[in-house]
């Protein structure tokens, strides 16, 4: 392909995931993959070099350009090479025109800003879309954290993680033995943290209440270190069969039991449980603002109707967990977002319904907000959550 084409094949494809993110449709690693299946005669060096200018353009744009070709004559304005591409040859782009329309830079979408944590310097909004570390988390019923270290030069211990590493970016963690042994997963510190807090133990009923593909179930059956009672609930059937061999892996299998919800009649299933739990972990589904950096097109999809649908879930998830939790039990709030309708207003609001619960500072990691605690990429080095521990009267 030639350099043009590889502009018009990026051009095409965001027009793809424009349309995928404004319908709700699939992800734009799925549309590239597809992409270039029907394209056998693109290259690896095509690929890796369309895909670029793809995610380029997904990066410069909080809020969903109008088309590709806007999202790229927008960059093309500040960078000469590219502008000089859309020279209207056989399969390139047609030249710019004089005052044609270009989509405007920004960071995160516009209308999101004012919802953010008043906490968040600009500075640190910029941060959430800097480049993510990798951080694993070390599986103490498999090995050591002095092994993890010993393994990779340039490992780092995370400070306020138990088991927490930090490598350096690009090391080639998912094919090394230790972690098709199950002896590492990948994981933010952030999560690391907020499996932690739970302060699981052995002997102990924990409900991970949105368990996912496990996660953090699989952090807190290593805190139970195999004893007592681990139930992973999930309305996503799929999700929490995904759950199931990474828990034979990790050598957690027979800790864990899975349990599928129907969405909107989660207490029926949950009744057995009725205070039965001495801790229960909410990790909230949510806006996902705090893991844009992993995710950047996420930006996309968010608009203020699908907010406000979050934020009534996550409210009725809390009133679904409360009676579970026995009292002098822990119910554990935790969303992957630095929005307040989705972190601080929601516990405020749970507890001034429930007042005699008593909110918990578990941790020297973050910063305290509200009846909880914020991690953000720029002060604390993991992905952006707001998470609150407290604790039922007895
Ligand atoms: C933030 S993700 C969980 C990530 C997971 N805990 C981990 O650490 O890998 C939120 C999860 O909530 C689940 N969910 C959505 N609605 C739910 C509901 N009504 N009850 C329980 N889980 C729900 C989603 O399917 C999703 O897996």
């Amino acid at each position: 392909m030639t350099p043009a084409a590889r502009l018009q094949a990026a051009i095409d494809l965001l027009d793809l995931i424009i349309a995928a993110a404004r319908d709700d449709g699939p992800a734009a690693d799925t549309l590239i993959a597809r992409y270039f299946r029907d394209r056998r005669y693109a290259g690896s060096k095509d690929r890796r070099a369309v895909r670029d200018l793809v995610y380029r353009a997904i990066r410069a744009y909080g809020d969903r350009p109008e088309s590709g070709r806007t999202a790229l004559v927008g960059i093309a304005r500040e960078d000469g090479e590219l502008a000089a591409l859309f020279d209207g040859s056989t399969h390139g782009p047609a030249p710019i025109l004089p005052g044609e329309g270009a989509s405007a830079r920004s960071l995160l979408p516009r209308w999101i800003v004012p919802e953010l944590a008043e906490l968040i310097s600009t500075q640190e909004q910029a941060a959430l879309l800097d480049r993510a570390p990798l951080h694993i988390r070390v599986n103490p019923l498999k090995t050591t954290r002095q092994i993890v270290l010993a393994r990779w030069p340039g490992a780092q211990p995370i400070a306020e993680t138990r088991q927490g590493v930090a490598l350096p970016s690009g090391t080639d963690v998912e094919s090394d033995q230790l972690a098709r042994d199950g002896a590492l997963e990948i994981q933010d510190a952030g999560s690391q943290i907020i499996a932690q807090v739970c302060a699981a133990g052995p002997g102990m009923t924990v409900l991970d209440l949105c368990a996912g593909g496990g996660g953090k179930t699989l952090a807190l059956a290593a805190d139970m270190a195999g004893e007592g009672r681990l139930i992973a609930a999930d309305t996503v059937r799929d999700r929490l069969a995904r759950l199931v061999p990474r828990a034979e892996r990790a050598g957690c299998a027979g800790l864990i039991e899975t349990l599928l919800l129907d969405p909107g009649r989660e207490s029926e299933r949950l009744a057995p449980l009725d205070s039965q739990c001495d801790v229960v972990l909410i990790d909230a589904p949510c806006s996902g603002s705090g893991t844009w950096r992993r995710n950047p097109e996420a930006r996309w999809r968010l608009t203020p109707d699908r907010l406000a649908r979050i934020a009534a879930l996550q409210a009725r998830l809390l009133q679904v967990a409360a009676p579970l939790v026995k009292p002098g039990g822990r119910l554990v709030y935790a969303v992957c977002s630095l929005i307040d309708r989705e972190g601080h207003d929601q516990v405020q609001q749970f507890v001034s319904s429930n007042f005699l619960w008593s909110p918990q500072r578990s941790t020297e990691a973050g910063r305290p907000w509200g009846l909880g605690t914020l991690l953000s990429p720029q002060h604390d080095g993991t992905d952006g959550f707001f998470f609150s521990v407290l604790e039922k009267p007895c």
